[in-house]
């Protein structure tokens, strides 16, 4: 007989389009990715988060195929070591600057991957461009794009031959206000339009909340988190943090005072999401029943500043 939890387990499973385990990257004695294991589901945006030299190009490259692991494995639809190569053609990435021929428009750009690829379909690069926001660029020579336009006919190359997964490696980094909705605009139409998976990496955790559905940070080689948006949200949400010798001495006082949207975060504190403004009902309840409380506060998180305390401060960045 299968309990719940081993059922919800092999759900989640199925659900998993991609899984890392142990995945690792030696330079000589340097260990630029250690040990990672991360999960993306089927439909994601998965934000990969780490400051400069975190190891996130090393990683995606990893799962891309354009670099062998030193140890550990890849798991992508259901397929890992050998067969992975049979589904390395249901992944697009776009690692680092996109190759362009610059002397090209982008349509030509776009031409000579399908040739590589032996996609003759009428019509099917007219729908790449449009699908990337470019095709309205006509002859223009693509060493006279921006930036932004540059980086999305690099997602358009990524999208040829039609990947379930797409890897997009800082695909934001150093465009301009408007460069970034316009990216953000194509990952969003190509989650919803064509329901693919994205893993796209950033250094700034902000310029992915708009998008992200899930993330994973990473630091010095090391995954240290992988969290829902939802997690996310309510982890930099206004809260009363309360600070106690032993939380779950508190819990039958919050549950009696009718809370249930909290949580106890380690040994010392817990963190209420809701009713702010009863703070001082509940220092008074928390007193009668004999519970010393050693700090009570109101507050709430920036994001930026979330993933700045977890990857050790503002002064490494
Ligand atoms: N080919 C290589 N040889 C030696 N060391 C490397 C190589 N590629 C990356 N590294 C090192 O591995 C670590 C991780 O680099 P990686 O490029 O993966 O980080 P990143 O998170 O993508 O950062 P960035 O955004 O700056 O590229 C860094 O310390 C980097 O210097």
């Amino acid at each position: 007989m299968i309990n719940a939890d081993k059922k919800k387990e092999m759900k989640n499973l199925s659900e998993m389009l991609l899984e890392t385990r142990g995945l690792t990257k030696r330079y000589g004695d340097h260990k630029a990715v250690d040990s990672v294991s991360m999960h993306i589901k089927k439909g994601a945006i998965y934000g990969f988060i780490g400051r400069n030299g975190a190891g996130k190009t090393t990683c995606l490259k990893m799962i891309s195929g354009l670099s062998r692991p030193t140890s550990g494995e890849i798991e992508i639809f259901g397929y890992k070591g050998k067969d992975l190569q049979k589904v390395r053609s249901r992944v697009g990435c776009l690692i680092e600057a996109p190759g362009l021929y610059g002397n090209m428009t982008a349509y030509e750009n776009l031409n000579i991957k399908c040739k590589l690829f032996g996609i003759k379909k009428a019509g099917y690069i007219e729908e790449i461009l449009k699908t990337v926001g470019l095709e309205h660029v006509g002859r223009k020579k693509t060493k006279h794009f921006s930036l932004g336009m540059k980086q999305r006919l690099g997602i358009g190359l990524a999208l040829i031959g039609e990947p379930d997964l797409l890897v997009l490696d800082e695909p934001i980094n150093g465009l301009d206000p408007q460069g970034i909705a316009e990216v953000r605009d194509t990952i969003q139409r190509l989650q919803k339009e064509r329901n693919m998976t994205i893993c796209i990496s950033s250094h700034i955790l902000e310029e992915l909340s708009k998008i992200a559905t899930d993330y994973g940070i990473i630091h010095n080689g090391s995954l240290l988190q992988e969290l829902t948006r939802e997690e996310l949200m309510r982890r930099c949400s206004e809260r009363m943090e309360l600070t106690l010798a032993d939380p779950k001495l508190a819990i039958p006082v919050l549950d009696a005072m009718g809370f249930t949207n909290y949580q106890v975060t380690d040994k010392e504190h817990i963190h209420i999401f809701e009713r702010l403004n009863e703070s001082a009902a509940l220092n008074m309840e928390l007193a009668k029943a004999g519970i010393p409380v050693k700090g009570l506060s109101i507050t709430s998180e920036e994001l930026e500043t979330y993933f700045l305390n977890l990857t050790g401060g503002a002064s490494h960045a």
